[in-house]
């Protein structure tokens, strides 16, 4: 049997992004189910944090639009990584956090904001050991969308599951460019328990790092 995580001496922080409907907060709540069944200490979180600045984000993202937004999200991150995320890292926990840079760099894309402000918003959060990105058809999400009912303007556009993907799509080539480790994972066919079982799965070439070199989530 591999060292179980919690064996490391800082913990593991993975993101788990993509678009709106794609599954994302139902394969995070099985992920946490799997790893609690390993024997990990988990803390799950999610962006817009439940803090003073995750709230008003979340309260204003139907009224204020653009680069104040995005600062906004990003203010948000920062607070988020220095008050939840850092410390349950340095707990030694895997911290899973269901939203994170990507959703930075997609989301504000919408409002037609240049790629390269939201990059310069975000390049400097602390990169995760894994970042997921969750893809499906767009099709399919729409489909889900549908079946949900939108949560927020920016599924209420048409065709926004497209321009979504595409957005997508090229956060995925800054994040590499930036030396991301990227995990991508098309969920149009799987199931949210298969997905996160192939998350997890991906985790164990964790267990093959010792501890003293194992990559730690650093400032990029
Ligand atoms: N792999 C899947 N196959 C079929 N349905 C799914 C799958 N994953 C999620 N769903 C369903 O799609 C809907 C959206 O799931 P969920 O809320 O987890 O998505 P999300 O990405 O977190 O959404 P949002 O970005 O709006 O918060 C839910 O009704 C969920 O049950
Ligand atoms: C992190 C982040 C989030 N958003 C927006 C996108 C959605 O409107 C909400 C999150 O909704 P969820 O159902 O809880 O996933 O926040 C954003 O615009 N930019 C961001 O960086």
């Amino acid at each position: 049997m591999p060292h179980p995580f919690s064996d490391r001496q800082r913990g593991l922080f993975i993101s788990v992004d993509g678009p709106s409907g794609a599954g994302k907060s139902t394969i995070v709540a099985h992920l946490e189910q799997f790893l609690i069944a390993d024997g990990e200490h988990v803390h799950t979180t999610a962006e817009p944090s439940n803090t003073a600045i995750g709230r008003l984000a979340r309260e204003l993202t139907d009224t204020v639009t653009g680069p104040a937004l995005a600062c906004l999200y990003s203010a948000d991150r920062y607070h988020h990584i220095e008050t939840e995320i850092r410390p349950h890292l340095d707990a030694g926990k895997i911290v899973l956090c269901d939203r994170y840079v990507p959703s930075g760099l997609v989301m504000q894309r919408f409002d037609g904001v240049d790629p390269a402000f939201l990059w310069a918003l975000n390049s400097a959060a602390d990169r995760p050991d894994l970042a997921v990105l969750l893809e499906a058809d767009p099709a399919v999400i729409a489909q889900r969308l549908g079946d949900r009912g939108p949560r927020n303007r920016f599924q209420t556009a048409p065709g926004s599951s497209h321009a979504e993907a595409h957005f997508y799509r090229q956060a995925f080539d800054r994040l590499v460019h930036a030396g991301y480790d990227v995990l991508r994972l098309d969920v149009s066919t799987r199931t949210p328990e298969q997905a996160a079982a192939q998350i997890r799965d991906r985790l164990h070439d964790f267990f093959a790092v010792p501890a003293d070199k194992a990559r730690h989530a650093q400032p990029w």
